[in-house]
């Protein structure tokens, strides 16, 4: 099966999506979403609140349908959805359970015995993420930031193809959240997952990914996809950059027009 130009991971092929309205009229979230993201890519996407980047992200993992159009998944898409990793503002652990119960969680709500594969993954993941001391602590015991860790963690545990991140860091302080971004980026750069990271943080956008869609609502659409370009692997001090501020900027400025447009 063939899944278009240069086989993207995740290809989302004029995806429309339109809701009941109030008062029997509709809403259009998405409208001509056109989107193919390579395997390894780090796709950020920002937009105004209400542009459809929940709606999108739903299509993606198969909580709604799309009224139109199409989502593809890579090779074998049939298999695509399997191989989806899901991380949320909050981390959503349970309390009465370890860090690496915790990260162990959909293995064992699967009903299958624990691996010892299994295990030293998860020794190993708690490593990766500097947790390496706090397998058998509580989350209630865990700081903001080492909660959202175990959150990436669980969602890295059964080696997702794809990781879908929504505002990942939407709930931590600026300088957890920088660390969070940089850690992130060691991550992805050892294992080159392919990253769909949805923030409404434009310095993030640009210091993380290697493409940036940017989107404006009603009709929820794309309004640009800008390349960064910017040198891998990347550090904190590239925002002091004047690549970094122009990107930015352009940015902001599509987000203003937006805004002043409405
Ligand atoms: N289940 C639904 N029924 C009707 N309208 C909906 C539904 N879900 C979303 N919408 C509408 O679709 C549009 C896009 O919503 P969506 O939540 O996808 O945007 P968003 O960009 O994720 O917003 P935010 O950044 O605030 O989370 C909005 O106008 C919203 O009101």
């Amino acid at each position: 099966m063939t899944t278009g130009p240069n086989s993207a991971a995740l290809a989302l092929r004029g995806v429309e999506k339109i809701y009941p309205g109030k008062r029997g009229g509709e809403v259009v979230a998405l409208s001509g979403i056109d989107l193919a993201i390579e395997d390894g890519e780090f796709v950020s996407i920002v937009g105004p609140s209400g542009c459809g980047k929940s709606t999108l992200l739903k299509i993606v993992l198969g909580e709604t349908a799309p009224t139109a159009g199409r989502v593809e998944f890579g090779e074998n898409p049939a298999a695509g959805r399997h191989r989806l990793g899901m991380v949320f503002q909050k981390p959503l652990l349970l309390p009465w359970r370890t860090v690496r119960q915790n990260l162990l969680l959909s293995q064992d709500l699967n009903g299958k015995p624990r691996s010892p594969e299994s295990v030293e993954r998860a020794t190993g993941m708690l490593a990766m993420l500097g947790l390496a001391d706090f397998g058998d602590r509580y989350p209630q015991e865990l700081s903001g930031g080492m909660q959202q860790r175990v959150g990436i963690g669980r969602a890295l545990l059964h080696d997702p193809r794809i990781l879908m991140m929504d505002e990942p860091f939407g709930a931590l302080d600026a300088m957890t959240r920088d660390q969070l971004g940089m850690d992130l980026l060691k991550i992805w750069e050892r294992d080159r997952k392919t990253v769909v990271f949805v923030t409404h943080s434009i310095p993030e956008a640009v210091l993380l990914s290697d493409r940036i869609v940017v989107m404006s609502p009603r009709p929820g659409r794309i309004d640009e996809i800008i390349e960064v370009g910017l040198p891998r692997p990347r550090r904190l001090e590239d925002i002091n950059t004047a690549r970094f501020g122009e990107i930015a900027a352009h940015i902001r400025r599509l987000l203003d027009s937006e805004y002043s447009a409405h």
